[in-house]
């Protein structure tokens, strides 16, 4: 069999569009556009790729964007003070500061302080919790913008094994509440994980993110699985790759979503679904 690709481009282009047509009757209604203000320290290239797409995601989606680029060496309380003023400025609907930070800042405080009604990276304890106890508010974008991708695409979940290859806050632990809420059954794997590749074979839904390119093996899919691929790596070739041997993995599986055009345009256009999400729960 050789998969069928998840096309993260055209689904995020829908999503943009659907946030779109809301921002417009909010405009029709003599409202505000929806604004996010999107914070970056420091110069880290990777993050201002990102941060670009942002920008750019938001003008197509009609969302204001409000940039706030600072030097690496803003100081911890600087950027507290920021966070504090965005939180009661209430013309920002949503607040996105840029990971990684700088080390000499604590992201964990600094995404702790943020108000979790403009939290529309779903970071906050509080909004992780509210997704862990199967009552959402704002879900973060990567994990959110997959459980969209399957939706979008008709591929059910319920009663399905998934795997997720990696841990994190911001991919591994929220994909699996979010697997969870969908009624898969879920393993998480990490770095102490033994018998990984038996694992990965067992399972009908993969999800990688690890960051090592082409870490997970073509040859560890269960034929017909559905493989999704939130690795984004930069080779010295200047090529993105994915965390999945991607060529090996697409003759086994049924579904297998592409680095790049994949999950990455999916969690820009999820930011895109959050900061309107958030600016209407607010009663703007
Ligand atoms: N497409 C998108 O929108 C996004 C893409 N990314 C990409 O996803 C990837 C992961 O990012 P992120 O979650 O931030 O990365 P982290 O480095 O924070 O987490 C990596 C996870 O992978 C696990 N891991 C590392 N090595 C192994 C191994 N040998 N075997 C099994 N598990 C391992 C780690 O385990 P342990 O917990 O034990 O340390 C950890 O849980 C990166 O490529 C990143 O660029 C990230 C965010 C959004
Ligand atoms: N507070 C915070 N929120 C995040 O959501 C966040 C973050 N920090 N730090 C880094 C990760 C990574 N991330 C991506 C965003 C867009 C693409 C993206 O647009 N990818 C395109 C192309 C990328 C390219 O051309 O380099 C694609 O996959 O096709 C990828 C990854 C958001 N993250
Ligand atoms: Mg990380």
């Amino acid at each position: 069999m050789t998969a069928q690709i998840l096309d993260g481009k055209a689904i995020s282009q829908e999503i943009i569009a659907q946030v779109r047509a809301r921002v417009d009757a909010r405009l029709a209604g003599g409202k505000r556009a929806p604004a996010l203000a999107v914070v970056l320290v420091g110069s880290d290239p990777a993050s201002q790729v990102y941060v670009g797409n942002k920008k750019r995601q938001c003008e197509n989606a009609g969302i204001t964007s409000i940039a706030y680029d600072l030097p690496a060496e803003t100081s911890e309380a600087d950027l507290l003070a920021l966070v504090t003023k965005l939180n009661h400025d209430d013309a920002v609907d949503g607040i996105l500061v840029q990971l990684p930070l700088p080390k000499h800042l604590n992201a964990e405080k600094i995404i702790e302080l943020i108000d979790p009604a403009k939290d529309v990276d779903g970071f906050h304890p509080y909004n992780i919790g509210r997704l862990a106890l199967k009552m959402p508010l704002l879900r973060p974008c990567t994990p959110r913008g997959v459980m969209t991708l399957l939706e979008k695409t008709g591929i059910d979940l319920v009663g399905k094994d998934a795997v997720i290859v990696g841990a994190s806050n911001i991919v591994g632990r929220p994909q699996a509440l979010e697997l969870l809420l969908a009624r898969a059954t879920v393993t998480v794997c990490h770095s102490k994980t033994k018998d990984l590749a038996d694992k990965v074979r067992g399972a009908d839904v993969v999800v990688a993110g690890v960051g090592i390119p082409n870490f997970v093996k073509g040859e560890w899919i269960k034929p017909g699985a559905v493989v999704i691929d939130v690795g984004i790596n930069r080779l010295e070739s200047g090529k993105l790759c994915g965390d999945v041997e991607f060529d090996v993995a697409r003759e086994n599986a049924s579904w297998i979503t592409p680095v790049p055009g994949g999950v990455g345009l999916m969690t820009v256009a999820t930011l895109m679904q959050n900061t309107i999400d958030a600016c209407e729960a607010r009663g703007r």
